[in-house]
């Protein structure tokens, strides 16, 4: 007999029907995560509850689960860390004349990826080590 929908989560999902998972809600559910919508990076640091993003942990599947997730987790995982301590390593970042953190627009653009509406502007400036340190 063909299955012309399934049940999930108690809701009849016709065949065919294009899902899309709401990772952003999930990432950001107070149920969850303890002050979601701070920037809170050491929150994956805690030994007992670090949560894995290889796609084993549902509240946190920034590569996607199952068969059509990410191939390139390894890849990022590697690569992902590496540009990003060069370029905190080599550069002092800067916000524009008179823009105070606090007052950035942090206004989002819906999408099928989450972007800011306003771009970020940052100035690097190359990093010359500590006053009196040769290295
Ligand atoms: C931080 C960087 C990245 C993130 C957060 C990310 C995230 C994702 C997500 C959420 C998906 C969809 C998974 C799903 O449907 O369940 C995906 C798919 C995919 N990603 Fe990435 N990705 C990243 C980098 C990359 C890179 C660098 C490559 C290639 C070199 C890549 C190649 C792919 C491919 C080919 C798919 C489709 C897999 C499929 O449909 O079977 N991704 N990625």
């Amino acid at each position: 007999m063909a299955m012309d929908s399934c049940k999930m989560l108690g809701h009849h999902i016709p065949k065919g029907t294009q899902i899309l998972v709401n990772v952003w809600a999930i990432g950001r559910d107070p149920k969850t995560w303890e002050d979601p919508l701070l920037f809170k990076p050491e929150r994956f640091l805690e030994p007992n509850t670090a949560v894995d993003y290889k796609g084993q942990h549902f509240e946190f599947i920034p590569f996607g689960s199952g068969r059509r997730m990410c191939p390139a987790v390894p890849l990022v995982s590697r690569v992902l860390p590496l540009a990003l301590g060069s370029l905190l390593h080599s550069f002092d970042w800067v916000l524009p004349e008179g823009l105070e953190p606090e007052n950035m627009d942090m206004a989002e653009r819906m999408g099928i990826t989450l972007r800011k509406s306003v771009p970020l502007k940052v100035i690097p400036i190359p990093y010359k080590g500590h006053v009196g340190c040769s290295i």
